[in-house]
Formats: structure tokens, sequence, C-alpha cells
């Protein structure tokens, strides 16, 4: 990647003769809550309350996990519930040591007589929890001498949409399961609307948006209202759940208000006009990248990068000339609060509170591999600056890419070593050295999940990107590298996206090469992804479902019980 350096005569050109630089017009809509976000509070005794509310149905949920006489079935589904409800963390080790012995005892006959429902439901839990469970569970549900799906499952609503649920935890090369997926999709696309109650809710959402690449606070919000059947027998679930949602509510409505005054104290609109201005639509991805309580100040942190990588994104995107973003790159790469001379004025404040913050930020790292979590920080956003820059280029010089050199770029542009370098970094001393050193190893996982994002933004950016500024994306290199039309480059793109989740997925299978809590967040960046660009950009035009789900996680609560 070309890294160029700055040198006196841009210097000058920048201060001198370039007063009124050209600057392409961007309409990004205003944000759409105003101040309103600076008049939230916390009542931090309801929080203390929701937390000894969580008490008496933790331990009696970790009775009913390891109770040795329930059902087999029962407990896959109770595990199921538990997950779906985002409480998988609170029960690690009693569901581990479950799935461990239900997984041993497993036998494909035990499958013979169970209906499509429970065989999905199983099937899911076991391979979102690491457990390798054989697709050929679902054979018998194929006549095969049509090579169909059998005829009377298409009454089952309950039962496909399980099987629908299920099929998003496939890997490659498990063709009954891509079958499965376009079965019960096209099935309960054509019976959704004569559907009523909580079914039609469930099958709408899932179509939406299947509840394995969703982000998992909003799951955990629509399973508790549109789940009841699955869980609320277990009384000690439902108080657990509802307790447990109030008080991450409160705890994370807390954090937003602190990003909020931050960005606010930091003058962003001030020293960035030409930025998008999206406050709480930045933290929603801090949210679906950990959800936990312990996650509080990796969650801050990481939304304060995020605005970094927002402001950035548009001064290399939309904002800066060719030479001030030579400048500017240069200036990321020395990393010194001297570099700031060469800078425009209007950049200055900005690359004095990264450097400021990003310094902070280091010194709430753990003690454990301080200089190499550090180096790993500063790093990525280097990176990404030296790859923004590189798409600058290209664009002001009317380049086109091939496809191969642009990728290689955008999945440094995607943002995601940021964020989950940020993500690993700040979980204290469960990211070991072993596990620095893997993830500087650039796990499948991980580029999986960097191709997703890159990808997953293009086809849905690229109308309005290249009417914008001629932006270099994925499509429009895609269809000159191969000289197809663009609705053909677009499926092709988007079949890679569906095997990007397919690699996701098989790196979460045991064995994995590190453990699953460290995986999470890499997952749950796919997950928010899935969430924010699966349509459209929900991000720049947050409107509809952004604010949907930012009210609902953030701001409404829910009743208590
Ligand atoms: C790229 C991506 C998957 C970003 C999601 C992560 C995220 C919230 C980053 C911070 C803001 C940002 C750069 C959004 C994408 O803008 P854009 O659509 O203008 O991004 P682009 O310039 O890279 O296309």
């Amino acid at each position: 990647m070309a890294t160029l350096k700055c040198n006196t005569t841009l210097k000058e050109n920048c201060k001198n003769t370039i007063t009124e630089p050209m600057r392409p017009v961007v309409n990004f809509p205003p944000s759409i809550w105003g101040d309103r976000l600076l008049s939230l509070s916390v009542d931090h005794s309801e929080l203390h309350a929701y937390a000894i509310a969580m008490e008496e149905p933790k331990e009696e949920m970790k009775r009913m996990l390891i109770c040795p006489t329930m059902d087999s079935n029962e407990k896959l589904s109770l595990i199921n519930s538990v997950y779906r409800l985002g409480l998988r963390y609170l029960f690690v080790e009693e569901i581990e040591c479950q799935l461990d012995k239900l997984f041993k005892e497993l036998k494909m006959e035990d499958y013979d007589e169970a209906n499509l429902y429970t065989t999905s439901i199983n099937f899911k839990v076991f391979r979102q929890h690491g457990y390798n469970m054989s697709c050929d569970v679902f054979n018998k549900f194929k006549d095969h001498s049509s090579g169909k799906f059998k005829e009377y499952l298409t009454t089952d609503v309950r039962g496909m949409l399980s099987m629908y649920e299920a099929t998003q935890v496939c890997t490659r090369g498990e063709s009954i399961l891509d079958e499965a997926m376009a079965f019960t999709e096209a099935q309960l696309m054509g019976v959704v609307d004569t559907l009523e109650g909580n079914l039609a809710q469930q099958v709408k959402h899932a179509l939406r948006s299947p509840s394995h690449r969703g982000m998992q606070m909003v799951e955990a919000r629509i399973y508790f209202s549109n789940y009841e059947e699955e869980f609320s027998m277990h009384g000690s679930l439902l108080k657990l759940a509802n307790a447990h949602f109030n008080l991450l509510q409160l705890q994370h409505k807390e954090e937003l208000i602190i990003f909020t005054k931050w960005v606010k104290d930091m003058e962003f609109k001030k020293i960035t006009p030409y930025a998008r201005d999206r406050t709480p639509e930045l933290y929603l991805w801090a949210v679906g990248i950990f959800l936990e309580p312990h996650y509080s100040q990796a969650r801050i942190i990481i939304s304060k990068m995020a605005q970094f990588v927002l402001v950035l994104d548009d001064i290399y995107d939309a904002y800066g000339t060719i030479e001030e973003l030579r400048l500017l790159t240069d200036a990321i790469n020395r990393w010194e609060i001297t570099a700031m001379d060469q800078l425009p004025e209007y950049i200055k404040p900005l690359y004095k509170i990264l450097l400021h913050e990003l310094t902070d930020v280091e010194k709430k790292l753990p003690a454990e591999g301080r200089t190499k979590r550090v180096y790993a920080s500063k790093q990525a956003f280097q990176e990404l600056a030296r790859a923004y820059h590189q798409e600058a280029e290209w664009r002001f010089s009317k380049q086109v890419p091939s496809y191969e050199e642009y990728m290689k770029n955008g999945l440094i542009t995607s943002s995601y070593n940021v964020f989950s370098t940020y993500s690993l970094m700040n979980m204290g001393e469960i990211n070991s050295e072993e596990a620095l050193a893997w993830y500087q190893t650039h796990p499948k996982i991980l580029e999986a999940t960097k191709l997703l994002g890159r990808l997953y933004n293009d086809v849905t950016t690229f109308q309005f990107e290249g009417e914008r500024a001629q932006q270099v994306e994925s499509v429009h290199t895609y269809m000159k590298t191969f000289g197809l039309p663009e609705n053909i480059a677009v499926d092709e793109l988007k079949k890679m996206i569906e095997n990007a989740w397919k690699d996701i997925n098989e790196e979460c299978l045991k064995p994995t090469e590190v453990s699953m809590e460290l995986l999470a967040p890499i997952l749950n960046l796919a997950r928010i992804t899935d969430m924010v660009y699966r349509y459209n950009d929900r991000f720049t035009f947050p409107e509809a479902t952004t604010v949907e789900y930012v009210t609902v996680l953030l701001i409404d609560s829910i009743p208590v019980y």
C-alpha cells in the first residue's frame, strides 16, 4: 500500500495556494436525536434493584440447567431460550458441562422420531455452542425419490420457522442446509400474511433478520416479547430475563450518556461539521459487540474509536483534498504531537484529540502485554488511515483498481481491524499473550467478518456513494475486472457474503483456536453488520429500524414482572 510522505511543497500548497479547495457536497441527513440524549438520566437505585432481583432466579436457573432428571430435549430447549435471551454469559460453565454430556451421548437414531421443530432447535443449540452436530439429521425430512423436502412439512409453520433459524448456522458444503434455507424461506414468505398472533410476529421478524445473525440485545428483546410460550413456564427464567434486560438497558443508557457528553465536550460538531452526526448509532455497534455488564469500559472505548473512524472516513471520502489527505496520513503514521504542525488548520484539533484520547485509552489497558496491545491498537489506526488514503488516491486519479487490489485494501477500510482490536484489547485478562498472538495471525473468522463488512457496505451503498463522489467500491471493480453487468456482480458479491457467514460459523465450531469468549466479539461484529447493512445503509440513513432499535434498547423501558 502506498504511504505518501508529506513534503514542504505540499505543506506550502495547502497553506498558500489552495485557499478555497473544491470539496464534494455531501447531503448526509442530520442526526434525528438533537440534544434529546443529553437529557437522559439513570437512577442508580434502580440499577441496584435489578441486580438484586436477578440473584434468586439466577440460582434457580443454575439448578435447572444442571438438573440430571430433565429430559434432554427440554434441556436443549431451555438452553436455547437462555441463549436467545442473551443470558448465556451467566451460565457458561453449566451450559458447557451439560452440552458436553449430551453431545457425547448423542445418537442419530435418537432423532428418528423427532419432529422438525425439535430436531432444528437441538441442531441449532449444539452448533451455536460449538458442537458440530451433523446436518444429516435433516435427511429424513427429504423425500429421496423426488429429492425435495417432504410435502407435509409445509403445514408445520412452527417447524419450518425453527428449521429456517437452524439453517443460519451452516458451514460450506452443507447442501442440505442450503436447500433447507431456500425451502423454508420460500414457504414462510408464502404464508406469513395469513398468520396471526405471536407466530406471525416470529415469522415476520425471522424473515427480516434470522436470530443467529441478529444483534443479541435486539434478539433478546424480541424473543422476550414474541416467544413467551417457549420459556414463560419457567418462572425463574422469565423473572431473570426481565430484570436482566432492564439492568442492561439502564447500564447501556448510562454509557450512552457518557459517550454523548464526550462527543459534545470534544466539540466534534464544531471541529468536524462535515462529518455524519451519529452518536447513538455508533454506540449501538458497541452494544452489538458486547452486551455483558462487565464490558462497560470496552463499550465506551469502542464508541469513541468508532467516532474517530467515522470522522476519518468522512474526511477521506468526502471533505479532504488529496493534498490534505496526504498530510493527514503522514501525520497519523508519525503519531506524534509535533506532526500537527503540518496539518491544515481545520484538521489540527481532530488530530490532537485523536492522539490524546488514544493515549488515554492505552493507560486503561491491563498491565499484561500492554506494550503489545498499545502497538496493535495504534497500528490498526495507522493501517486504516493508509488504506483510506489509498482509496482517495484511486478516486482523485480516477483509477479503478482490480477487484483483488481493491479488496486487499477494502478489508482494511471495513475498519473492522480497529473495532476488533479495541474490543479484544479491552477484554481484560481473558485476552492473554497467546490470544494476542492468535489475533495477529489474521484468523479466518476475522478476515471473513471484514469481508462481510466491506461487501455488505458496498452492495448497499454503491449507488449513493457513486452519485456522491465516484467512490471506488467492490461492485464496480468486480464488474470491470470480470466484465460483468451490475446485477450479476451484485449477485456474486452477495454469494460471497453468504460464504463469509459460513466461514464465521465454521470458525466457531470446536475445537476452536481460542475460547468462544474471544471469538464472540468478532461473531457479534458480523451480526451487527448484518443488522445494519442487510437491506440498506441503516447507519448513514438511520430512520425506521435503527431509530426503533435505539429506542427499544436504550430509551423505552419494559414492564417489570
Ligand atoms: C464500512 C463499514 C462496514 C463500517 C461499519 C462500521 C462503522 C460503524 C464505522 C464507523 C462509521 C463508518 C465509517 C461507517 C461507514 O461509512 P461508509 O458507508 O461511508 O463507509 P465506506 O466509506 O467505507 O464505504
